[in-house]
């Protein structure tokens, strides 16, 4: 639940930590003895099963899902988000199972597919996963290499990993969890190739779970972190599987082999829309854990002095930290504000293509992708920043910071590369700016690129800010397109021309981002606010102000780029952010409060409600094995000869 959300229902805030009765968290046996950290990586992954095991057996109990209750409702589930960070510090092995295994069946299944294996899998009697990405090809997905080809005379396909390259490689519990999986291939029927399509395969024998015959399956190893997910890789040697085995809502394979497309092949690529729009909330989410435990942090710790002749301040007091954590709640509330938008400009555009009108896939497509790169990258550089706020307390495991950033820098990557997915949006804005110079109409979030009146004076309020931010990616977009035109007509191809205006298009597509999300922001608060009381509107207010002044200076180049924007300006606006930050400063804890994380999901020693941090440091340290013992082995094995010259 979005901190608007929870202001809005809540006039006052929850005591946090109160003991919900029947609550998934009263589970003890949920968390683990000793920390992870002190597993090996084999034990980790059984210790992670044995926690999937009862947090879904808990989940099934605490959220018993009504009938009828959409897939996506449900994996959106925000309280399973949240508590799942309670149980596993980094993700369990079934993430990709509610993530993407059921949401893929649901998205490219026929009725009678969803029917059959949807069932099955929300009951948790198959196990599935995802495996679009390969070993040698993640974000070309035209490049992916795995095949299925159909067989007319018995009705089945025959899947085929080539060569190495082609073994799909990262699928979250592919390595030994699950014994399902929808797999993306290159489907040919008598030598023709009919594009990517989606099959579900069973893996594994669902009695003794051995891999099936032509299946073959492991994990990919250590990682940065994700340490419990089980990626995996998998190949197969000529495995068959029904006909009915692929999944047929878009397009369809008949008996004789007959290839029925579908209204769009890129259909074929929703599941990974459907996450990105996800991922955006997940964000929210990260970056509430985070900054609440660095904010709670920096109330308690006392270091230092401002004035010589005072006692040693909370380092929350010093307005460098309040620049590096009062944007962090902003973001948050940014993020799961948008996230709740772009849900339902989603669940609209799915609507819209339930009844065959795919006109506004294409803006889908740009803004997932430009929203999913913006939160994963502002939120895992501003969990680290949390990081490095609290210090050397930060850098240890018990604080839940590094296993956060892991979480968070994961998905700069995953669901789509992030330079790889600002490039699609780039795409989809120089279509917008060539569309609308002819006179075309442009889709709500695209029509600002074609504002053709002078540049207004320069304004330091909000309405200033959008429409500066908004200049700016016009601008950037009117440059990249001229830069590109001027290159054709010197004779280089488009793919080249493309290509060397590349980083120009990146810059662009996060220009148009932050554009789209400081006025989203902006409305969606005011509209919410309206609910609240004057002394709550006020604070939310001041939240979004802060956010659209912080960015304002971060993008001071581009702005003095594209708009009328003077240094006097620059310095009352470096004057009204540090203003901002003083006001905002009493509220700090009581809005990291309002997140209400309770201590379970923090997982935290820095973060714990009741700021008892060097008891609860001391009580991690204690739990180290190395601290069993007062002296370890190795001084007697090693140390002791060595330090008499023996070794
Ligand atoms: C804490 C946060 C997490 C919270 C999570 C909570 C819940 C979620 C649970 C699970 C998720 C968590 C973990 C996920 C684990 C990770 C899974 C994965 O990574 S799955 C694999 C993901 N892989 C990718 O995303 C690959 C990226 N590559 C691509 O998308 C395409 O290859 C690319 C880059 C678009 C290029 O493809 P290409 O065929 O070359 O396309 P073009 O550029 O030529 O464009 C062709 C036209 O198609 C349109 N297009 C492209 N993609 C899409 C799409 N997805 N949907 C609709 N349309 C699309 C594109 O706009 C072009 O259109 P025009 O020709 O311009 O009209
Ligand atoms: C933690 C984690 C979990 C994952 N889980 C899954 C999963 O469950 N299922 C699944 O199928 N996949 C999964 N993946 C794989 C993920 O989808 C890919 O890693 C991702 O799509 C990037 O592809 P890649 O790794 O091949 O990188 P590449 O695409 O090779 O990117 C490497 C570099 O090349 C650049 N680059 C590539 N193409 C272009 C281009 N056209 N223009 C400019 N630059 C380019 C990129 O920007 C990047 O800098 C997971 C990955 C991670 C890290």
């Amino acid at each position: 639940m979005g901190l608007v959300d929870q202001l809005v229902n809540q006039p006052h805030y929850t005591l946090v930590n109160q003991p919900r009765e029947n609550d998934i968290l009263s589970h003890k046996e949920l968390f683990d003895s000793i920390p992870e950290e002190y597993l090996s990586h084999k034990e980790k992954y059984e210790n992670a099963i044995r926690k999937t095991v009862l947090y879904y057996r808990l989940m099934q109990k605490y959220q018993n899902y009504k009938e009828g209750s959409t897939i996506l409702d449900e994996t959106r589930a925000n309280y399973r988000n949240l508590v799942s960070f309670a149980v596993f510090k980094d993700y369990p092995p079934l993430m990709l199972h509610n993530g993407m295994f059921i949401p893929a069946i649901a998205g490219q299944g026929t009725p009678e597919q969803q029917k059959h294996w949807l069932k099955r899998a929300k009951n948790m009697e198959i196990l599935g996963t995802y495996a679009q990405t390969e070993l040698g090809h993640g974000t070309f997905i035209r490049g992916l290499e795995t095949t299925a080809e159909y067989d007319p005379s018995t009705e089945e396909f025959v899947l085929h990993s080539p060569t190495l390259t082609s073994y799909k490689w990262w699928p979250g519990g592919l390595g030994h969890t699950v014994n399902y999986c929808v797999v993306m291939a290159q489907l040919y029927i008598r030598g023709r190739h009919h594009g990517m399509q989606p099959f579900l395969v069973q893996l594994r024998d669902e009695a003794t779970h051995m891999p099936l015959p032509g299946v073959k399956l492991g994990e990919i190893g250590a990682k940065l972190g994700l340490s419990t997910v089980n990626n995996g890789f998998l190949a197969f040697e000529h495995h068959r599987i029904p006909r009915d085995r692929m999944l047929m809502k878009n397009a369809q394979v008949l008996k004789d082999g007959t290839f029925v497309a579908g209204p769009s092949s890129k259909l074929a690529y929703g599941t990974m829309i459907y996450v990105r729009v996800i991922i955006v909330n997940g964000m929210a989410n990260l970056m509430a854990k985070a900054a609440t435990i660095a904010v709670r942090y920096s109330a308690v710790r006392r270091q230092s002095q401002i004035k010589p002749s005072e006692p040693e301040c909370q380092i929350l007091d010093y307005v460098t930290q309040q620049h590096k954590l009062l944007i962090c709640i902003a973001t948050s509330l940014a993020f799961s504000t948008c996230a709740r938008w772009l849900w339902d400009v989603y669940t609209g555009v799915m609507g819209q293509m339930e009844s065959g009108n795919m006109d506004h896939l294409p803006e889908l497509h740009a803004l997932a992708c430009s929203l999913k790169v913006v939160s994963t990258m502002d939120v895992s550089g501003l969990v680290e920043r949390c990081r490095l706020a609290c210090g050397g307390h930060g850098f240890m495991h018990s604080s839940n910071l590094p296993y956060t950033y892991g979480l968070a820098t994961a998905a700069c990557t995953y669901e789509g590369e992030n330079t790889v997915l600002l490039l699609q949006t780039a795409r989809s804005l120089v279509k917008a700016w060539q569309k609308g110079s002819k006179g075309k109409p442009l889709s709500p979030t695209e029509a600002y690129l074609m504002d053709k009146s002078p540049v207004p004076k320069w304004e330091n309020t909000l309405d200033g800010i959008i429409a500066g931010f908004r200049r700016v990616s016009a601008g950037k977009v009117q440059d990249c397109v001229s830069k590109i035109d001027k290159l054709v007509k010197m004779g280089t191809s488009y793919e080249d021309a493309w290509n060397q205006t590349s980083v120009r298009l990146v810059a662009a597509s996060e220009a148009h981002s932050r554009a789209v999300i400081l006025a989203t922001f902006r409305s969606e608060v005011s509209r919410a606010a309206a609910a609240l009381s004057p002394p709550l509107s006020r604070v939310l207010h001041q939240l979004v102000h802060l956010y659209c002044v912080y960015w304002a200076l971060e993008r001071l180049g581009d702005l003095l780029l594209y708009t009328s924007i003077a240094e006097r300006d620059v310095q009352e606006l470096q004057q009204q952010y540090e203003d901002l930050l003083q006001k905002i400063r009493p509220n700090a804890v009581g809005l990291v409060d309002a997140f209400d994380l309770r201590d379970e999901i923090l997982n935290s020693t820095l973060g714990a409600y009741d700021g008892r941090v060097y008891e609860r440091l001391m009580e991690e340290a204690l739990k180290s094995p190395l601290n069993a013992e007062p002296v370890n082995q190795s001084f007697h094995q090693y140390l002791k000869p060595f330090m008499h010259g023996k070794l």
